[in-house]
């Protein structure tokens, strides 16, 4: 048990890459904020969820809000605290990938982009950061980044930059709260299957290419990221922060 009887926050853990984590997070001992955009169409899976962490014999809330709200971060912790005495580990993990053309990128396409991703972590992470040090016994924050910081995508030019906001961003808070002993780290998922590619991997080219790029030979699942995670979340990366963590089957590599 890696992370017994921690208080973790995962936002955007209705799906996809947060729901595995908030699964393995759980079955390592800790107790769940599951955090979502608060849509009724996504109560179904959060309800769903709920059921499986206390199948494992853990606790889980559910808190919908959405992140781009720079309230939400405080909500979330508020949550936390209430129902499980504090916060130990913050994963900033929603967001949205609203594949477009540069050149005629909706200007509310960008904006909505950009608050969902960045501007609403921010908050979040800091509002998670104040509890921390308020608790007085260090934590761990991780963002959900991506392989996208370090490469760029035709159809992403809205998205790729706030990727490489969120891990400048947990550089600059490893600086900012390594005193407290809050370590602040990046995951960069390669190109996972989840609802947010489902559109864009339909197109079987596409997806063959994906997949042919990396190494391993397949494109990644939910599951992928839930082990980098929790050990970044956990005592055994006590020494780790300011880093930040590839996990793309090999894609970001393979030149030739
Ligand atoms: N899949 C991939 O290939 C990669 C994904 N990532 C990143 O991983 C993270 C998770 O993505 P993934 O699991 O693939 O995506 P999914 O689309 O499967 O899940 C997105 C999650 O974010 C939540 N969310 C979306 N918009 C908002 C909002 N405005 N406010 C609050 N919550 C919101 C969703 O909640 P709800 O159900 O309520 O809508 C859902 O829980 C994202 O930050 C993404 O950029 C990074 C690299 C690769
Ligand atoms: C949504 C994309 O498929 C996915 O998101 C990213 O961050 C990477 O660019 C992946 O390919």
């Amino acid at each position: 048990m890696l992370l017994a009887d921690k208080s973790v926050i995962i936002t955007g853990a209705s799906r996809g890459i947060g729901r595995a984590a908030a699964i393995e997070c759980a079955r390592q001992g800790a107790n769940v904020v599951i955090g979502y955009s608060g849509s009724p169409s996504s109560r179904a899976a959060v309800d769903e969820l709920i059921q499986e962490i206390e199948a494992l014999g853990r606790r889980a809330v559910a808190v919908g809000a959405p992140a781009e709200d720079p309230d939400t971060g405080q909500l979330l912790v508020d949550a936390a605290v209430e129902q499980f005495g504090g916060v130990d580990v913050f994963v900033n993990n929603a967001g949205i990938c609203p594949f477009h053309s540069f050149l005629d990128m909706p200007r509310q396409t960008y904006l909505d982009t950009v608050n969902t991703n960045l501007n609403g972590a921010f908050f979040a992470v800091q509002a998670a950061a104040n509890q921390m040090k308020r608790q007085g016994r260090g934590g761990a924050i991780i963002a959900v980044s991506s392989i996208s910081a370090l490469v760029g995508g035709g159809m992403q030019t809205h998205y790729t930059p706030t990727k490489a906001g969120l891990l400048s961003l947990m550089q600059s808070c490893a600086v900012a709260l390594g005193p407290y002993g809050i370590r602040c780290n990046a995951l960069l998922p390669g190109t996972i299957e989840t609802d947010i590619n489902k559109e864009d991997l339909a197109d079987q080219k596409k997806r063959d290419y994906m997949a042919g790029r990396t190494p391993l030979g397949r494109l990644g699942r939910p599951e992928d990221l839930a082990g980098p995670l929790v050990f970044l979340a956990s005592d055994m990366a006590q020494y780790v922060t300011g880093a930040s963590l590839l996990v793309d089957g090999g894609m970001y590599v393979n030149l030739q």
